[in-house]
C-alpha cells in the first residue's frame, strides 16, 4: 500500500515539476488578481478550519429527514459564522462574502446538496431591491438581512414553469378592506419547487395573477407570511410542505404551497414598477417585463457561479486522477503509462479546461453588463434590456449545458471509480444538471435568444449605426461564397464562428419567411422551425464566447508563459467545437472539405502542448480538498488509500455480520424461509 500511495504522489509531483508557467499567477488570474486571491484564502480559512461545520458521518449515509435536520443545523452554524465575519472584518464585502460561499464552491464544503436558505440571498433580497419601493425595500431587506425572517422566490406551479403567464394563482385586490386576496384555484395552481419553502421559510416573494376592478393585469411579485414568527405553524388558509425526494438539492427543502382566500394588506404588492392604489386603480410601468428582473439576476451568477465553478471541479479531479491512474500499455512491454497519455483521454480532459476559462471571461463580461444595465433601468433607460436578456439567456444555457455534459465526461475518464460516491462527481452533477432547467429551461432560453436575433436580422440595415456590439457582425455580415483561403489564425477562426451565426441566423429568418409566404401563420412557422432557431442562439452564443475569450487573452495582464497557456486553451476552444460542428461551418465559413484534416491536426498538436502543464493549470483553480471533496482529486494524489479510506466510512462494515443474514439471508439458505 505504502508504495501505491509513494508512486502516486511522485506522479503527481512530476506533473506540477514539469510545468512551464507558475500556476500560483494563473491563480491570481483566475480570482481576478492577488488581492482577490488572498481574501479567498482568507474565508476559505475561516470557515474549513471550524469543527463544528463538519459532519463525521458522509450525507449519503443519512435518512432524508435526517439529512435534512443536518442541513439546518449547518446552515445556521454557517451563517452564523458569516454574520460574525461581516460585524468583525470590512475588508471584504458582505456581497463577496456571499457569493464565495453560495457560488458552489465554499458552501458547497459545508452542505455538499446545497443550502435551504440559498434563495432567501438569491433570489429573495434581490426580487425586494429590483421590485419594492423605498419603503418596501427598507422594510423587508433589513428584516430579511438582519435574519428575523427566512424567504423563498414561489414562482413556478405544478402545472407551470416556463410560461409563467399561464400562471393560475389569484391575487384580487379588495378595496373595502385595502386587501389583496390570494387564491390557488386548482391543484396545477399549487406552487412547486421553491428552494426553503418546505419547512424553511416563513415568508415568501409569490407570483400571482393581479386582479383589480374586474380586470387581470397579468404576473405580479407579493410578499406573503406563510408561517408563524413564533411557532412557525402554517398560517390560516395556507397549505404548504416538502416536495420529496429528487436527483440532487436534497437538502435544500424544495416545497409546495397553495392558498385558500388568504388576505394580504396592499402595500405586500410590491410597487415599484406597477402599483395599485386605494380605489383599486392600476397604474402600469414601462415595461411589464421588469417583472422578471430577478430571473436575469439569477441566469447571470448562474453563468459563473454554478456552470464554471461545477466545471472546474469535475476537471481538477479527472485531470488529477488521470495523472496518477496507471492502465494498459502504449508499447508493449513497457511500463503501464499515465492515463493521461492517451490522446482519447486529453481529449476529454482538456476541452473541459478550455472550457472553464472560455465561459469565466464570458461571465465576467455579463456580470458587467448587468450591473451597467441594471444603473440604467433605474434613470428609467430601457435600451440595452433586450440584449442583456437575450446573452443572459444563451450564455446560461450554453455554459450549463456544456458543463453538463462534460462533467459527465470527466466522470467517464475515471473509469468505475469515478461512479463512486467519494469521487464526488454524484454531487457535482446532481447540482450543475439541475440548473440546466431552473431558472429557464435551457431549450426555452435559447429560443428566447433566437426571437431577439431574427428581429436583429430583419432590422440589420435599418440600425446599423446604433446596433450593439453583440450584433455588429449582423450588419458586417456577407455572405462567405467568395472564396478565401483558409488559415489557422484566431482572427480567422472567430470570423469563421461569426459567419455561421450571421449564416444561420439569415437561414432561419428566410424558412420561417418562406413558410409564412406558403399559408402558415407566423408562429407556426416559428414553432417548423425551432431546431434551428436553438442552433442559431447556440452558433450566437459561441461565437460570442470565442470572441470574449480570443479579447481577454489578449488583454490580460499575465506574464508571457501564462498568455501561452490562455492562447492554446482559446484555440483549442475554437477547434474543439468547431470539429464538433464541422458541418456548419463548411456551409457556412470559408472552411473547405481539403482545410479539415488542417484543423484535426491541429487539434492534435493543441492537446499534444497542453499535456505537460494540464494538472498545473487545474491546480491554478486552486480548490481546497475540503471543497473538492474527492478520493481522485486531492491535492496530494493519494487516490488508492482515500477510496479506501472512504469505503470504510461505510455503516455497513462497521459491523463483520449483518443482522440481515440471521433475519432472512441464513433462513432462506437452509430452505427455513
Ligand atoms: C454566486 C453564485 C450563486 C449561485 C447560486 C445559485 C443557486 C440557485 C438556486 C436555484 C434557484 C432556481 C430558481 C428558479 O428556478 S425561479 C423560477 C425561474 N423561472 C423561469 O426562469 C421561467 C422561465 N420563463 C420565462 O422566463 C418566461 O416565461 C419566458 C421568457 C419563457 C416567456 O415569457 P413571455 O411569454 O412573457 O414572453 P414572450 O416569449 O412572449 O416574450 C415577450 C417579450 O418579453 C421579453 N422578455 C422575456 N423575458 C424577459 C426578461 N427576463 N427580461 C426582459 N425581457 C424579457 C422577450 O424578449 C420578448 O421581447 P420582444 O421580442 O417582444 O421585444
Ligand atoms: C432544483 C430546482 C430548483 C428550483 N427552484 C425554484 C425556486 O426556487 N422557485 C421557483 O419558482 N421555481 C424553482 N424551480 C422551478 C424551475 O424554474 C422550473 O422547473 C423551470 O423553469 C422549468 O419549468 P417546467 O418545470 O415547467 O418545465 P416545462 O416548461 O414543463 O418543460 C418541459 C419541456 O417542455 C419544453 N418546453 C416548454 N415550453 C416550451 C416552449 N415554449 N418551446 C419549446 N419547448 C418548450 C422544455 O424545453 C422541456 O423540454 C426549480 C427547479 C429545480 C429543478
Amino acid at each position: 500500500m505504502v508504495g501505491i500511495s509513494d508512486k502516486c504522489t511522485e506522479d503527481i509531483a512530476r506533473e506540477r515539476k514539469k510545468c512551464s508557467f507558475s500556476s500560483t499567477e494563473l491563480t491570481h488570474f483566475w480570482d481576478g488578481g492577488v488581492e482577490l486571491t488572498k481574501r479567498r484564502k482568507l474565508l476559505e480559512n475561516y470557515f474549513l478550519s471550524d469543527p463544528e461545520l463538519k459532519s463525521s458521518v458522509p450525507l449519503e449515509y443519512l435518512s432524508h429527514k435526517e439529512k435534512y435536520e443536518r442541513s439546518i443545523k449547518l446552515s445556521c452554524l454557517f451563517f452564523k459564522k458569516i454574520s460574525n465575519w461581516l460585524e468583525h472584518n470590512d475588508t471584504i464585502s458582505a456581497m463577496e462574502v456571499y457569493q464565495s460561499v453560495l457560488g458552489g464552491s465554499l458552501g458547497s464544503a459545508v452542505l455538499k446538496d446545497g443550502f435551504p436558505f440559498a434563495v432567501h440571498y438569491v433570489m429573495f433580497i434581490p426580487t425586494i431591491i429590483g421590485q419594492g419601493t423605498m419603503a418596501q425595500q427598507a422594510h423587508w431587506i433589513s428584516r430579511a438581512w438582519n435574519l428575523e425572517i427566512m424567504c423563498t422566490y414561489a414562482q413556478t406551479e405544478l402545472g407551470h414553469g416556463t410560461f409563467i403567464r399561464g400562471l393560475e394563482t389569484t391575487s384580487t385586490y379588495d378595496p373595502d378592506t385595502e386587501e389583496f386576496v390570494l387564491h390557488s384555484p386548482t391543484l396545477t395552481s399549487y406552487k412547486w419547487w421553491p428552494g426553503g419553502l418546505g419547512h424553511t421559510c416563513n415568508y415568501a416573494v409569490v407570483l400571482a395573477q393581479l386582479y383589480t376592478k374586474g380586470q387581470c393585469h397579468g404576473i405580479h411579485p407579493f410578499v406573503v407570511q406563510l408561517r408563524d414568527e413564533e411557532t412557525w405553524m402554517p398560517l390560516p388558509g395556507i397549505k404548504i410542505g416538502e416536495i420529496g425526494c429528487k436527483l440532487g438539492f436534497n437538502t435544500v427543502n424544495n416545497g409546495y404551497l397553495g392558498f385558500d382566500h388568504v388576505r394580504i394588506p396592499r402595500d405586500r404588492l410590491l410597487m415599484k414598477n406597477n402599483k395599485v392604489l386605494k380605489d383599486g386603480t392600476y397604474v402600469k410601468s414601462q415595461n411589464d417585463k421588469l417583472t422578471y428582473g430577478t430571473m436575469i439576476f439569477v441566469r447571470v451568477i448562474v453563468v459563473r457561479g454554478v456552470a464554471a465553478s461545477n466545471l472546474a471541479k469535475a476537471v481538477t479531479i479527472a485531470t488529477r486522477y488521470s495523472a496518477v491512474r496507471r492502465q494498459s500499455e502504449l508499447k508493449p512491454g513497457e511500463p503501464e503509462p499515465q492515463i493521461m497519455e492517451f490522446q482519447t483521454q486529453q481529449y476529454k480532459l482538456f476541452p473541459a479546461i478550455a472550457t472553464v476559462f472560455a465561459i469565466k471571461s464570458s461571465a465576467t463580461w455579463l456580470w458587467d453588463v448587468y450591473n451597467s444595465v441594471t444603473k440604467d433601468l433605474d434613470q428609467g433607460d430601457l435600451d440595452k434590456l433586450p440584449e442583456l436578456h437575450a446573452m443572459a439567456c444563451c450564455l446560461k444555457a450554453i455554459s450549463t449545458s456544456d458543463a453538463n455534459q462534460m462533467i459527465e465526461t470527466c466522470r467517464f475518464a475515471c473509469g468505475g471509480h469515478g461512479y463512486m460516491t467519494s469521487s464526488n462527481f454524484p454531487t457535482i452533477y446532481s447540482s450543475l444538471t439541475a440548473a440546466v432547467t431552473y431558472e429557464g429551461e435551457n431549450t426555452v432560453l435559447l429560443l428566447q435568444t433566437a426571437r431577439y436575433l431574427v428581429k436583429a436580422w430583419s432590422q440589420r440595415d435599418v440600425t446599423s449605426a446604433t446596433i450593439t456590439a453583440t450584433l455588429k457582425y449582423l450588419s458586417d455580415f456577407r455572405p462567405s461564397d467568395i472564396y478565401q483561403p483558409w488559415s489557422l489564425t484566431m482572427s480567422n477562426l472567430a470570423e469563421a464562428f461569426r459567419l455561421v451565426a450571421a449564416g444561420k441566423i439569415k437561414y432561419c429568418s428566410e424558412h420561417i419567411d418562406y413558410l409564412i409566404q406558403k399559408g402558415y401563420t407566423s408562429e407556426d412557422a416559428w414553432n417548423a422551425t425551432s431546431i434551428q432557431l436553438t442552433q442559431i442562439a447556440e452558433a450566437h452564443c459561441r461565437a460570442f464566447i470565442v470572441d470574449t475569450f480570443v479579447k481577454e487573452t489578449e488583454v490580460a495582464v499575465v506574464s508571457e508563459p501564462v498568455r501561452k497557456v490562455l492562447v492554446q486553451l482559446c484555440e483549442l476552444y475554437s477547434v474543439y467545437w468547431l470539429l464538433k460542428n464541422v458541418g456548419d461551418f463548411l456551409v457556412y465559413s470559408h472552411l473547405k472539405i481539403s482545410d479539415v484534416d488542417a484543423v484535426n491536426e491541429r487539434l492534435a498538436e493543441l492537446l499534444a502542448a497542453i499535456r505537460p502543464n494540464a494538472v498545473g493549470i487545474v491546480d491554478s483553480f486552486d480548490f481546497h480538498d475540503d471543497i473538492l471533496d474527492s478520493a481522485l482529486g486531492a491535492y496530494d494524489g493519494r487516490v488508492y488509500e482515500r477510496i479506501f479510506e472512504a469505503a470504510n466510512k461505510s455503516p455497513l462494515n462497521a459491523e463483520p455480520v449483518n443482522e440481515s443474514f440471521h433475519k432472512y439471508l441464513k433462513p432462506f439458505l437452509k430452505g427455513q424461509m
